[in-house]
């Protein structure tokens, strides 16, 4: 079973994704992969400097996120640019993830899952949504600003066309406990093969 999870930036995917690894499904946070794997390639380093300059670079040689992200969320043409380096290389690595353990039960962390049409990777989808004060008070609180996640956030599908997309949805406004409930319900019923959405 491959579940793909998605949804609203800061709307808790992280956190429901460490709730499936609890109940033995392995983790594929994209975000990280990115990051730690995607991010610190050579040739995409390269791509970067290239496209819009050295300082976009720390002095290390490594790529100065911040900066990178005020390019490409204030620039369509940048972010699609990006995009285009850094998603084949995600879908390579996942291939190998999963060549590597088909057996298991796997939840992939994606948040462009529908605005990129990656559905037939996974048997099932799942939203992880809050309602939009809660979603820009727990981003707020991990020092985004509302002006920086809105900016994100238009990039995005709206919240409403991911919960109508998803197979089902998790609602996370309350507490840690509720989200530990509902991803547990789900668990036993897709263990006992009951997965009409
Ligand atoms: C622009 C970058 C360098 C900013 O890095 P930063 O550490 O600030 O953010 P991080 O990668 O942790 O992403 C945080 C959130 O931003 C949002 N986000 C990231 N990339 C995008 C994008 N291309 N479009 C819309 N939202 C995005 C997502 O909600 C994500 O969960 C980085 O996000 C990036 O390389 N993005 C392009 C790759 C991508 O599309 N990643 C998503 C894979 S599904
Ligand atoms: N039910 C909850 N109760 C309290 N805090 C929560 C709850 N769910 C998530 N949070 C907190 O809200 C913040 C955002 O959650 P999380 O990182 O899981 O979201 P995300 O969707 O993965 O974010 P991003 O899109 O930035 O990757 C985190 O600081 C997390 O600890």
């Amino acid at each position: 079973m491959v579940i793909g999870l998605t949804g609203g930036m800061g709307c808790g995917k992280s956190t429901a994704a460490n709730l499936f690894k609890e109940l033995g499904y392995r983790l594929v946070d994209s975000d990280a992969l990115v990051r730690e794997h995607i991010l610190v390639q050579p040739e995409v380093r390269a791509e970067v400097r290239r496209a819009w300059g050295a300082e976009m670079l720390n002095d290390d040689g490594s790529i100065d996120r911040k900066r990178l992200a005020a390019k490409v969320f204030s620039d369509d043409e940048a972010r699609i640019k990006l995009e285009n380096w850094v998603h084949p290389r995600l879908y390579a690595r996942w291939r190998e993830l999963l060549r590597a353990e088909p057996d298991s039960n796997w939840v992939f962390e994606v948040p462009l899952l529908f605005e990129q049409r990656l559905e037939n990777w996974f048997d099932f989808i799942v939203c992880v949504a809050s309602s939009a004060d809660v979603q820009l008070a727990r981003l707020s609180k991990r020092g985004i600003s509302h002006a920086l996640a809105e900016q994100r956030i238009s990039k995005q599908l709206p919240l409403a066309r991911k919960i109508d997309s998803a197979d089902r949805v998790l609602w996370n406004d309350g507490t840690l406990s509720a989200l530990r409930e509902q991803v547990e319900f789900l668990h036993a019923e897709l263990s006992a093969g009951r997965n009409d959405a």
